[in-house]
């Protein structure tokens, strides 16, 4: 907390603050590489109560002199490992929000980081989606919503469903989104590991490990990606079981074989009776389905006491993508 106040924006400046969550793909289809480099996906995105919060405040004119300046400030325990210059997804955002509105475009964001860095939990993308909004507000822009989900699928795969959150299925690369209908409530268990895995290496793992173990022509042999029909069946009844059962990752294999101490972690929370486990997105979190809130308590006691993770955080889910928490004007 002492970091946010001393972050804070001065008295008398205008700042708008924006939170946005987590995800899991609960289910992660990956086609074969494309032309452009990006894997064709069919991906079940579904958004969770881990949060990071995004301030965008109005730079002092002494720091502004520079057009389009942003400057970035990180709180929370994973801070250092978070980049505080360009290339910042949120300010990325930023950047780009203010050259397509031709607005100059200097602004403090400050980042209250909880979800884990490099996890596969989309916290980068969930501080660009909490960026364009909240720079959006700050800027009295009063952008359409199909341009900032346009301007999200710029920034990278996940950003548009940061924005919308929820449950949906990701196709194309995974930035169109199409609702998907959720029964219940899901409580969930991430096993958060030390160090992050980088997204493209792990997707460059499945194309290897798809060429060398495929017995066949490797890539040139996937199928096209497509939802698995019983977990969508699954969700809509809101059946924890029957979703523990069909939670599924192609990158799993690929994670798995870049970190093999997942195995472990993975075993742990299945012995300690999760409904399902897999690997969040590209990991190196791992993620496990509770019937209820206190079995979902009684697990991450069980994970963290296994030694196999750094920590375990209960969350549930579906919660909404990027939502306004607070504005306040210059006086
Ligand atoms: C794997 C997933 C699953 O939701 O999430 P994370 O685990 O990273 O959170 C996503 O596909 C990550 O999306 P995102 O992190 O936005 O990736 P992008 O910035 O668009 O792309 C980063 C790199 O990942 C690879 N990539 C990404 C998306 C995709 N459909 N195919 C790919 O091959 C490419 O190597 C690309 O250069
Ligand atoms: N705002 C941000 N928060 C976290 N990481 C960021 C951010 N901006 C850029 N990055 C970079 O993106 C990488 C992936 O981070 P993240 O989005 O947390 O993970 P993942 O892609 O696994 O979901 C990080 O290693 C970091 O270098």
């Amino acid at each position: 907390m002492s970091a946010d106040r001393a972050t804070a924006p001065a008295p008398g400046t205008a700042s708008v603050t924006v939170r946005a969550p987590a995800k899991v793909n609960v289910q992660l289809a990956v086609g074969g590489r494309r032309a452009d480099g990006f894997h064709a996906l069919a991906t079940v995105f579904h958004a969770v109560s881990l949060y990071d919060e995004v301030t965008a405040s109005t730079l002092p004119a002494s720091a502004s002199g520079e057009q389009g300046t942003v400057r970035i400030t990180v709180s929370g325990a994973d801070a250092a490992q978070v980049p505080t210059d360009g290339d910042n997804l949120a300010a990325r955002a930023a950047t780009l929000l203010a050259r397509r509105a031709g607005v100059p475009g200097a602004v403090h964001l400050h980042i209250a980081k909880d979800i884990p860095v490099a996890g596969g939990m989309a916290g980068g993308s969930a501080d660009a989606a909490a960026a364009l909004l909240a720079c959006d507000r700050l800027w009295g822009l009063d952008t359409p919503r199909a341009t900032l989900l346009e301007l999200a699928a710029e920034l990278g795969s996940d950003v548009p469903f940061s924005l919308v959150g929820g449950t949906a299925l990701g196709t194309g690369r995974g930035e169109r989104l199409t609702p998907v209908e959720v029964g219940g409530t899901l409580h969930w268990v991430f096993a958060v590991a030390d160090g992050g895995l980088s997204t493209p290496a792990v997707y460059a793992e499945c194309d290897r490990l798809r060429r060398t173990d495929g017995g066949g022509d490797g890539e040139a042999d996937v199928p096209a990606p497509e939802a698995a029909p019983e977990l969508l069946a699954a969700l809509r009844a809101g059946d924890a079981k029957a979703v523990g059962a069909a939670l599924a990752n192609d990158l799993q294999p690929a994670a798995l074989s870049l970190r093999p101490a997942l195995a472990a972690t993975l075993r742990a929370g299945r012995e300690a009776g999760a409904l399902g486990a897999l690997v969040s997105g590209s990991g190196p979190t791992c993620a496990f389905l509770a019937e209820d809130a206190e079995a979902a308590g009684r697990l991450a006691t069980a994970l963290e006491a296994s030694g196999t993770c750094r920590a375990a955080r209960t969350a549930t889910g579906e919660v909404p993508g990027a939502v306004l928490l607070a504005a306040a004007d210059s006086p």
